[in-house]
């Protein structure tokens, strides 16, 4: 082979490292043609679906349209998986619920991958944390903590924490100035306070703020490294996730976000170092977490790093879904009046103090509607696993599915939330009564069809905390206040590998003013948890 390539590169007059550099591109090239435009298909697999644009067309859909793609192919290609070549490798796309529930408990379809990918390029992890990360013993060990740390009494001191935060905010709001203080209310800062009334400019950003500080209070204690700034630096690497996920350039295309990840890491550095992760008020999925890491050797530097992912997490979903909820119900005065009737059922007053009871609140069916049909209408995840081995999927009518190794399976959780066949002819429109009193056929027929929280392995740990806040401030906000200003704005995809899509406020947010409802002037607000 030296000998002709020698011969070819004087001939040519070509340097011969740059001549075999090019043959082996070229080789690359023609390899991914011939397999991007007749990839093999085993007659188990899910049926190819080619694209419009051969070659590039669904990747191409797929990075400007994101999850939107999936939904759109459903509708034109109704069934219930299909094969999309892309220029890499055969993605599996998978619609039917059962084919979806079967991917998320498969042991041979695995998440583990994308965290690698995720903690190398966004969370910058360092080599050594990436190379333990690889090994599936350590992942396993690492995720040990998540479940018992999210439930029973640790949820409970997380959830008082929080509620307590967003409770000391209510009861300053419209009774003084706005304030702007970095990680003291519990609140978002609103402006024209006083008077019992208070205007506040961006809604959404007012919630963001007060649901954010609340929780980041609740998870790292008194000793809470995430300030105000600190968020500003969460918010715009959540905007950022995907450039910086996929490293794309980021430090020329999410530079701020680069600069914002960095001072995270700084603060949380030296929360780890200092060892305040173990303090008292610390909540169990902090403190847990860091425990089995650095049982496993894991420095603080690399718990900076590596646990960044836990503001984010707790963040990046809920601060939309706590939007959507807020829009569903206070566009709507037949709504915020009966989530009012709901948490009145669930309070108890003494002289000028409310005491909200949480547990019971929790269990009201309509604000649990209203949460339910937020999550089935606006949660649009891109479920994504790699197949690891060859995999069979079985359908609900027993037709089997090769997934093949090497290859990817995505869903979308827009093709089950709005089936018309699970949900009935309505399943676009905004109605948190089927959530109600379903009947059992019906209950039946929804079965893995509800997914806003994943399943199997990875469903999200966080889901009952991050509910019980919503309904919790949003009750309280119905309780305390008259809202006037609001309206559902249209919805926009979210940054991709999040789940919640965001409200599209089109640079125009409306201007909310809360005033203090009759005889509720002087009253203060407190969770029982
Ligand atoms: C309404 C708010 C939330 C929604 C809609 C949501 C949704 C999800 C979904 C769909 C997944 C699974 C992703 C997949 O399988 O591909 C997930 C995983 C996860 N969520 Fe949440 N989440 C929310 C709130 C939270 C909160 C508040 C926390 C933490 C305090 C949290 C922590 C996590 C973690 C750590 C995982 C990864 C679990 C694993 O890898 O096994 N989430 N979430």
């Amino acid at each position: 082979m030296a000998v002709p390539l020698l011969h070819l590169s004087t001939h040519l007059g070509i340097p011969p490292t740059i001549l075999a550099l090019s043959l082996v591109v070229l080789l690359l090239v023609l390899y991914l043609l011939r397999w991007a435009l007749c990839p093999t298909l085993d007659p188990r697999e899910p049926p190819m679906l080619w694209p419009k644009i051969p070659l590039i067309g669904h990747s191409l859909s797929i990075v400007s349209e994101g999850g939107g793609y999936y939904g759109r192919l459903y509708k034109t290609t109704p069934h219930p998986a299909l094969t999309l070549p892309t220029l890499t490798q055969k993605l599996y796309l998978l619609n039917s619920t059962a084919l979806i529930a079967a991917a998320l408990r498969s042991p041979t379809l695995s998440f583990d991958p994308f965290i690698v990918l995720f903690s190398q390029n966004a969370l910058a992890a360092s080599e050594a944390d990436v190379q333990r990360l690889r090994d599936p013993a350590y992942l396993r060990a690492a995720k040990k903590p998540f479940y018992p740390s999210m439930s029973g009494e640790w949820l409970r001191g997380m959830v008082g924490v929080a509620l307590g935060e967003i409770a000391g905010g209510l009861n300053e709001l419209g009774v003084g100035g706005g304030g702007d203080g970095d990680g003291g209310d519990g609140v978002g800062s609103g402006s024209g306070s006083g008077g019992g009334v208070c205007e506040v400019g961006h809604v959404g950003e007012w919630l963001r703020e007060g649901i954010s500080k609340a929780i980041v209070r609740a998870l790292y204690g008194s000793r809470n490294p995430i300030t105000l700034g600190r968020l500003y630096d969460i918010w715009e690497f959540d905007r950022k996730i995907t450039v910086l996920t996929l490293g794309l350039a980021p430090r020329l295309l999410a530079r701020k976000a680069v600069a914002g990840r960095g001072r995270i890491q700084a603060a949380l550095y030296e929360y780890y170092r200092e060892g305040h992760d173990q303090g008292p008020d610390v909540s169990a999925f902090v403190r847990n977490r860091a425990a089995a890491k650095r049982e496993m050797g894991v420095c603080a530097a690399d718990l900076a790093s590596g646990e960044t992912d836990i503001p984010w997490t707790a963040l990046t979903n809920t601060i939309p879904s706590l939007a959507w909820v807020f829009v569903s119900v206070f566009a709507r005065p037949d709504f915020a009046e009966r989530v009012r009737q709901e948490t009145a059922e669930a309070t108890t007053m003494d002289g000028d103090k409310a005491s909200v009871n949480v547990e019971e609140l929790g269990k009201k069916p309509f604000i649990n509607g209203v949460v339910h049909e937020v999550q089935r209408m606006y949660n649009k995840l891109c479920g994504y696993r790699e197949v690891l081995e060859d995999t069979v999927l079985r359908d609900a009518d027993g037709r089997e599915y090769l997934l093949k190794k090497g290859s990817s399976a995505q869903w979308f959780h827009g093709v089950p939330h709005l089936s018309e066949d699970v949900w009935g002819p309505d399943a676009r429109e905004f109605n948190p009564e089927r959530f109600i009193d379903t009947p059992a056929e019906e209950e039946k027929k929804r079965r893995g069809a509800y997914i806003p929280f994943g399943g199997g392995k990875h469903l999200c740990p966080g889901r009952r905390f991050a509910v019980t806040e919503i309904i919790g401030m949003v009750g309280a906000i119905a309780l305390m206040f008259d809202v006037e200003g609001v309206s559902v704005p249209p919805a926009k995809a979210g940054f991709a590998g999040c789940a919640m899509a965001h409200p599209d406020w089109k640079g125009n947010p409306p201007r909310v003013r809360f005033s203090r409802r009759k005889d509720w002037e002087k009253v203060q607000l407190e969770f029982i948890v």
